[in-house]
């Protein structure tokens, strides 16, 4: 096969505030792969803060391969890349979609979400998700009881702590959880605190789902092993390699909710095919996320293509 790679870079609009500060641009690679039989788009979105590599060091893994590659060299990249297993891999011919799943929508940071959440509404989204630890615990708690009361009774709403909370605090939004009925806490603490997060989840009701924890397939294995039985949050373009990650699915039965990593439409339907695969029950995905960018927005793939240019 032929291959050849673009960087991408688009801006967050408006910037994404999470509880490690600002994040403005998502840079990333397309990948294509051409042969006589046709062309296959992939795309490699690395997600450094949560442990898969940079996007520097997947530039240089595509700058080292050769121009003709086969399918034994994408088989053979190692697990610290990721994001490039996940890329290259996708960018193979494969079955496409079921059926698109339901998605939850990325609220607008703090008290913005009680506003934002409307035009959501409106597109027909159900679920939300809000980012937690990013203000004064004092101020957020305030905020979601306003959001619980004005959010429609069938409005489901998640949390997201990105691994920022204190065990303190973590109780706290636990108990907040039970009272407003969250669906589930994200992340609410570092990924060092493996046996803190299993007692609390014995605690609440709420449910806590890990995400940091099992940002690759390897950790997904790992936590799976140690007996997480909470949800599993899963993004597929850091997880490491598709055809390893449904063996995974299909041989466990985990509580999985799939999950956007802010990539372009390239890996954006390789992952909802992946959802709509390996997904169980009734957990909307979390791609309801296109509405944070204005650039690249395309999803004809040899557009976008043709908007970047070569390294
Ligand atoms: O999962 C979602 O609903 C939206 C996507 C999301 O929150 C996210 C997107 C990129 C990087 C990290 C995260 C996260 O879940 O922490
Ligand atoms: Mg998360």
């Amino acid at each position: 096969m032929r291959f050849e790679f673009r960087p991408y870079s688009r801006a967050f609009n408006p910037p994404l505030l999470t509880c490690h500060g600002v994040w403005r641009i998502r840079r990333g690679i397309i990948v294509r792969l051409s042969d006589e039989s046709g062309v296959g788009f992939g795309e490699i979105a690395p997600l450094d803060w949560f442990g898969s590599e940079r996007v520097e060091d997947a530039i240089a893994f595509c700058q080292s391969l050769p121009s003709q590659i086969d399918r034994s060299l994408i088989r053979a990249i190692p697990a610290d890349l990721p994001a490039c297993q996940f890329g290259f891999e996708s960018a193979l011919p494969s079955v496409s979609r079921l059926e698109t799943p339901r998605m939850s929508a990325l609220l607008p940071p703090g008290e913005r979400a009680c506003q934002g959440w409307e035009t959501l509404w409106q597109q027909g989204y159900r679920t939300f998700k809000w980012k937690i630890g990013v203000n004064a615990i004092g101020d957020e708690l305030k905020t979601l009881k306003q959001l619980a009361e004005w959010l429609p009774n069938n409005a489901k709403l998640r949390l997201d702590a990105n691994a920022g909370l204190t065990v303190e605090q973590a109780h706290q939004w636990l108990e907040a959880g039970d009272t407003y009925n969250i669906e589930f806490i994200e992340q609410p603490l570092p990924v060092d605190q493996f046996e803190t997060m299993v007692a609390l989840s014995q605690q609440y009701a709420t449910t806590i789902a890990l995400d940091e924890s099992v940002a690759t397939l390897r950790q997904l294995q790992t936590c799976y092993d140690h007996g997480w039985r909470g949800i599993f949050v899963i993004k597929p373009a850091i997880a490491g390699s598709p055809a390893r990650l449904r063996q995974f699915c299909q041989q466990h039965s985990i509580d999985a909710v799939f999950s956007s990593v802010f990539e372009t439409a390239i890996a954006r339907e390789a992952g909802l095919n992946l959802a709509a695969e390996l997904s169980c029950g009734d957990r909307a995905v979390g791609y309801g996320t296109t509405h944070w960018f204005t650039d690249l927005v395309t999803e004809n793939f040899e557009e976008l293509w043709q908007r970047l240019s070569p390294c």
